[in-house]
C-alpha cells in the first residue's frame, strides 16, 4: 500500500478562501483524525481528496502515480459523507451493490452481519430510515468496502450513544481484519481519542497540528498554582492559554518540559486530554489570559 499525499492545496470559493496551503500525507494502515470547528474545511477537504470537488491549486497523489492515473487513485479512496448521493428509494442491498461495482470484492456476508447488528435489513430503503440508522447503513457500506483509504465525514451523526460504541469497536475489527487507513472527521474528539493514532488539525484555514496522538499529549501539560509561581514556571514555554480563579492560575503547556526547571511546591503538574488542546489551539486566543 502507498502513502496518499495532499499536495499544497488551497480552495477559493470566489474570493473566500477555504482552504490555504494544505499540506499532509495519509499513511497506509493507519487511523487518522481530522479535526476542525465547524466551517473549518474538513468536508472540503475531504471532498477534494475523493475528486468530488477541484481544488484551486494542489494536488492529491497516491504513491508514484501520476495525475494520468487518476481513475486508479480514485479507485483507492471511499468517502462516507452526509450528503445523500443515492437516488431516491435505494436499497441498503443496492448500496452494497454499487460499492461492489465500483471498487470490486465487497464483504456482503460482513455488512449483513452488521446490518443486523444495528437492527437494520438491506431491503430497507435508505430513505426511510431515521437519520440515525441512515448513518449507520452508509457506516455498513464504508466497513466493507473494498478501498485502501476510507473516508469518514460525521460518522457518527445521530448515532445514539450504543451504536456509536458498537461502531468504534466494528472499525477496530475491520481494522485489524485488513489494516487500511481510516480518517475520522468528527467533533466527539473525547469518544476518538483512543482510537485515532494520528490528528490533523484545521483552523483558519490551516493545519495547525500534524502529529501522532501520543506525542501531542506528552507534552499537553497543566500548571496550576499561584499565578506568579506558574508564569515564573511557563516562562519561555509555548502556552495555549490559561485560566484563572482567584490567585490560582492553570496554564496549559503544549511544549516538553524543561527537567532542570525546578517545581515550586505549590505548583502542580498535569494533563489535559486532546478535547483540551483542540480547544485551546482552535479558539483564536479568546482564552481568559
Ligand atoms: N459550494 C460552496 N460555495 C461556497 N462556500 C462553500 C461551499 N461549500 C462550502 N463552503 C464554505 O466553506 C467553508 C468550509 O465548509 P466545510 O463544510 O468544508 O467545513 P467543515 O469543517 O466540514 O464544517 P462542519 O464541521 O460545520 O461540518 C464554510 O465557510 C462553507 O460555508
Amino acid at each position: 500500500m502507498e502513502t496518499l499525499r495532499i499536495n499544497h492545496v488551497s480552495k477559493k470559493y470566489g474570493r473566500h478562501l477555504i482552504l490555504d496551503d494544505v499540506d499532509f500525507q495519509l499513511a497506509p494502515g493507519k487511523i487518522y483524525g481530522l479535526l476542525g470547528r465547524n466551517g473549518a474545511g474538513k468536508s472540503t477537504l475531504l471532498n477534494i481528496i475523493t475528486g468530488r470537488i477541484f481544488p484551486t491549486t494542489g494536488t492529491v497523489t497516491l504513491g508514484d502515480l501520476g495525475s494520468n492515473d487518476q481513475d486508479r487513485v480514485l479507485g483507492e479512496i471511499y468517502l462516507m459523507s452526509e450528503a445523500d448521493l443515492y437516488p431516491k428509494k435505494t436499497t441498503i442491498r443496492r448500496m452494497f451493490d454499487l460499492a461492489d461495482g465500483a471498487y470490486g470484492d465487497f464483504d456482503y456476508q460482513n455488512a449483513e452481519r452488521l446490518l443486523a447488528a444495528f437492527g437494520i435489513t438491506s431491503s430497507n430503503q435508505l430513505s426511510d430510515l431515521s437519520t440515525g440508522l441512515q448513518t449507520a447503513a452508509k457506516l455498513t457500506v464504508a466497513l466493507n468496502v473494498n478501498a485502501s483509504f476510507i473516508l469518514l465525514d460525521e460518522p457518527v451523526l445521530g448515532l445514539d450513544a450504543n451504536h456509536r460504541d458498537l461502531f468504534y469497536k466494528e472499525l477496530i475489527k475491520a481494522y485489524q481484519n485488513k489494516p487500511r487507513t481510516f480518517v475520522l472527521s468528527t467533533h466527539l474528539i473525547d469518544e476518538i481519542q483512543q482510537l485515532v493514532e494520528h490528528v490533523i488539525i484545521l483552523n483558519d484555514h490551516q493545519v495547525v497540528e500534524n502529529a501522532d496522538v501520543q506525542a501531542m499529549l506528552d507534552k499537553a501539560y497543566t500548571v496550576s498554582g499561584p499565578a506568579k509561581l506558574v508564569d515564573q514556571y511557563v516562562a519561555g514555554l509555548r502556552v495555549l492559554g490559561s485560566d484563572q480563579l482567584g490567585k490560582i492560575k492553570t496554564a496549559y503547556v503544549y511544549d516538553q518540559l524543561d527537567n532542570q526547571r525546578v517545581i515550586p511546591d505549590q505548583v502542580k503538574i498535569g494533563h489535559y486530554d486532546l478535547q483540551q488542546l483542540f480547544i485551546h489551539l482552535t479558539n483564536g486566543g479568546s482564552d481568559n489570559e
